[in-house]
């Protein structure tokens, strides 16, 4: 794999081209905690957004949401689309959840080959599937060893290639870098780019900072809101920053953005400057910038 596939191409939308996710004030509620409040933002299809933010933000509930999964939400949420969750988005939206989900008694073959049935291919259009998958993520070598004697690396990538067998148009995972040594994401990350690159999104989760040096977006969220959404490049720029991890800095303890209101309307961050749900204190507008004129779902 070239480290060079790994780099974010700042892609931008095609004007008109319906975004592959799109959120308007979606919160959610559980028992009296409010997880997530008034959170809006865009995903325009082919790119890699990072979702991004430290533990316990919201980032799982987040992508559970576009998953069409948690409970207790209200808003909205587009997938390609169609409703989250809708029955029409079960072969094309992959979901690598943080919790190893594959059988590690198996092998990568019998783990592919199970899943491939459940999803309801058969015959050749089954072996096709797994063929592709196991190349698409590198592990021809290792098809016929045991998942459990596999490195975290290589697990991650068998979760990837289950999430892969039903050629996914979205592709959403949950923290899939996490606790991986930096050669080992770096590989992962050429993986996604290259899904990328032929057409895949990419919803990515991470409280890695770095990761976002890797992203097309950044969806910067903590305590349950959303404090930005835009390209690497806006964010520093518009935060006088050299690193995400130092924009992040800034805009929390900020009241307005010193970019300038976020945008309103469709396709924008509409979230409302007001309490956190979790520690009560004021959080900032969000920033939001480039955003897509949007062709509206037929
Ligand atoms: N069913 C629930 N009821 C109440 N609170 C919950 C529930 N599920 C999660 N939470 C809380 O919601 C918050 C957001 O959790 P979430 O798992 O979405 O965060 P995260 O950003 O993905 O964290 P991490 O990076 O550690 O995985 C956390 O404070 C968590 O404790």
């Amino acid at each position: 794999m070239s480290p060079e596939s790994a780099r974010p191409s700042e892609r931008r939308a095609t004007a008109g081209e319906p975004l592959a996710v799109s959120a308007y004030g979606l919160g959610v509620t559980r028992g009296r905690t409010q997880l997530l409040s008034d959170i809006s933002f865009g995903v325009p299809r082919g790119t890699i957004v990072g979702l991004l933010g430290p533990s316990g933000c919201g980032k799982t509930t987040l992508l559970r949401c576009v998953m069409g999964i948690q409970g207790g939400t209200t808003g909205h949420v587009q997938v390609l689309c169609h409703s989250a969750g809708a029955k029409a988005l079960r072969t094309r939206v992959g979901y690598v959840t943080q919790a190893p989900s594959v059988y590690a008694d198996l092998t990568v073959l019998e783990n592919l080959q199970y899943f491939s049935a459940a999803l309801g291919l058969r015959g050749w259009r089954r072996e096709n599937a797994v063929v592709r998958v196991i190349k698409e993520v590198d592990l021809a070598e290792y098809a016929d060893r045991p998942v459990k004697r596999l490195s975290g690396g290589q697990y991650s990538r068998v979760s990837l290639a289950v999430a892969l067998l039903g050629t996914p148009d979205l592709l959403v995972m949950d923290e899939p870098t996490v606790g991986l040594d930096p050669l080992v994401r770096r590989e992962l990350w050429s993986v996604f780019r290259r899904l990328a690159e032929g057409g895949t999104t990419l919803m990515v989760s991470s409280h890695v900072m770095d990761e976002a040096d890797r992203c097309d977006r950044l969806l910067l969220m903590r305590e349950g809101q959303l404090l930005a959404s835009c390209n690497r490049a806006e964010l520093l720029a518009h935060t006088g920053s050299g690193s995400v991890e130092e924009a992040f800095a800034r805009l929390v303890p900020r009241k307005e953005s010193a970019c300038g209101p976020a945008r309103r309307g469709r396709g924008a961050a509409l979230g409302e400057a007001g309490s956190s749900p979790l520690l009560g204190e004021a959080l900032p507008e969000p920033l939001s910038l480039s955003f897509f004129p949007e062709e509206p779902c037929s």
